[in-house]
């Protein structure tokens, strides 16, 4: 039976694994043990069978004796012990929710419905270190995959609208706190229906830049605005997000040598937890319509096309429909003015599930099925 630990199993990515592995029965078969960095000693989860109380996730003795570490702790968590355990010797598999050691030769990016081929070739090369893409990345290939497993797309724009989750925890609640300090802003004058909205909309301004509005983590308005950049900035003026867009595509695809060109604009809007993406994609030839939107609704059995109007796209191509659903709908599908060769599209889907804990608890089954 694989000895699996888990690190990082009480953050918010972590939370969304244990559930996904409990309503799968995947704790069945496997003896899991959990870490923590801050609660050595005490119970361990309630998964439905017995686990023995909390280890630290710093002893590399304790970690030695796993055959697989599965870590939604982050990457301040990863860069140090990663090393040092790997320098211990041990050579068991690292599955890590992390940006850390993606772009690192040892590592395979994880999304299996997308890339199986690849994962299937390192896991007989010997590779032990998989980890799960950037959830950007991960939901565009959960939507398009159709379009790159047919070798149709020349390059592409991916311009992002991410959801507060995406930052963490905190930025959610911040999210929500802002949200309600501008609806009180004007809570008089939102009973009476006749109050000039100009009015309220100054009073909600005002709120918005007032010195205490809740901005310390996002560290600008995000509720009745917009933050056009995501992570630190890189010399050729992208971000980091939008630098990962094209990296971890091509690497998850196998295509480094030869890689698709990518890239866009990431923005931080005011949803929760489901991300969204507006597509420019340029076709190598002329496609049908017919045929794009086949190649997209059979890659795989989450992605839900949307039909091109507006009742569908309002229903089912909204945060507020894909949240907490591993569905990941694509719709807006029709070919651009530019010619038969440009193709638009737009997709959402659930950050939280395809975008981090389900390409991690898909491949520990993997491993299990070795
Ligand atoms: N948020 C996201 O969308 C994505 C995140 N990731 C990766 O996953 C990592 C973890 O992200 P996320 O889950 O958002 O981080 P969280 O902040 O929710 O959790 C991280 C750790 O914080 C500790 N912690 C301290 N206080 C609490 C508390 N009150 N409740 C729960 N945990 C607490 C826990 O460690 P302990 O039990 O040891 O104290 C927990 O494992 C990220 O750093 C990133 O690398 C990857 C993809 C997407
Ligand atoms: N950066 C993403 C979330 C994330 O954690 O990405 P990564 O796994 O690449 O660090 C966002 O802000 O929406």
């Amino acid at each position: 039976m694989l000895k699996v630990g888990f690190v990082g199993w009480r953050g918010m990515v972590g939370s969304v694994l244990m559930q996904r592995m409990q309503e799968d029965g995947d704790f069945n078969g496997i003896e899991p043990i959990f870490f923590t960095t801050s609660q050595v000693g005490q119970p361990g989860p309630d998964i439905g069978v017995d686990v023995p109380p909390l280890k630290d996730a710093f002893d590399i003795d304790a970690l030695k004796a796993l055959d697989v570490v599965v870590t939604c702790q982050g990457g301040d968590y990863t860069k140090p012990v990663y090393k040092d355990l790997r320098e211990a010797g041990w050579k068991g598999y690292w599955i890590d929710a992390a940006s850390t050691l993606r772009m690192e030769d040892e590592a395979t990016i994880i999304l299996d419905p997308v890339n199986r081929k690849v994962i299937d070739n390192q896991l007989a090369k010997g590779a032990k270190t998989f980890v799960g893409g950037n959830c950007t990345v991960s939901l565009m290939l959960m939507g398009l995959g159709g379009l790159f497993e047919a070798d149709m797309v020349e390059w592409m724009t991916s311009m992002t609208y991410q959801a507060a989750s995406g930052s963490g925890a905190k930025h959610m609640r911040e999210l929500l706190n802002q949200m309600g300090q501008l609806r009180d802003s004007v809570g008089e004058e939102l009973k009476d229906t006749s109050s000039a909205i100009l009015d309220i909309d100054r009073k909600v301004t005002a709120a918005m830049r007032s010195g205490d509005f809740p901005t310390d983590n996002f560290g600008a308005p995000l509720a009745g605005s917009l933050l056009p950049w995501i992570d630190t900035k890189l010399d050729n003026g992208q971000s980091r997000e939008e630098w990962k867009g094209s990296v971890e595509t091509n690497k998850i695809l196998g295509l480094q040598n030869n890689p698709i060109p990518i890239d866009g604009l990431c923005v931080r809007i005011g949803a929760m937890r489901s991300h969204s993406q507006a597509f420019t994609i340029k076709l190598k030839q002329d496609v049908p319509l017919d045929e794009i939107e086949d190649r997209i609704a059979k890659h795989n059995e989450w992605v839900q096309l949307i039909p091109n109007d507006k009742d569908a796209t309002v229903a089912g191509l909204t945060p507020a429909a894909a949240t907490g659903t591993l569905q990941v709908p694509v719709g807006r599908i029709r070919k651009l003015n530019m010619g038969g060769e440009y193709l638009s599209a737009f997709s959402v889907g659930d950050q939280l599930l395809w975008g981090a804990a389900e390409p991690l608890k898909r491949m520990l089954k993997i491993l299990r099925e070795q």
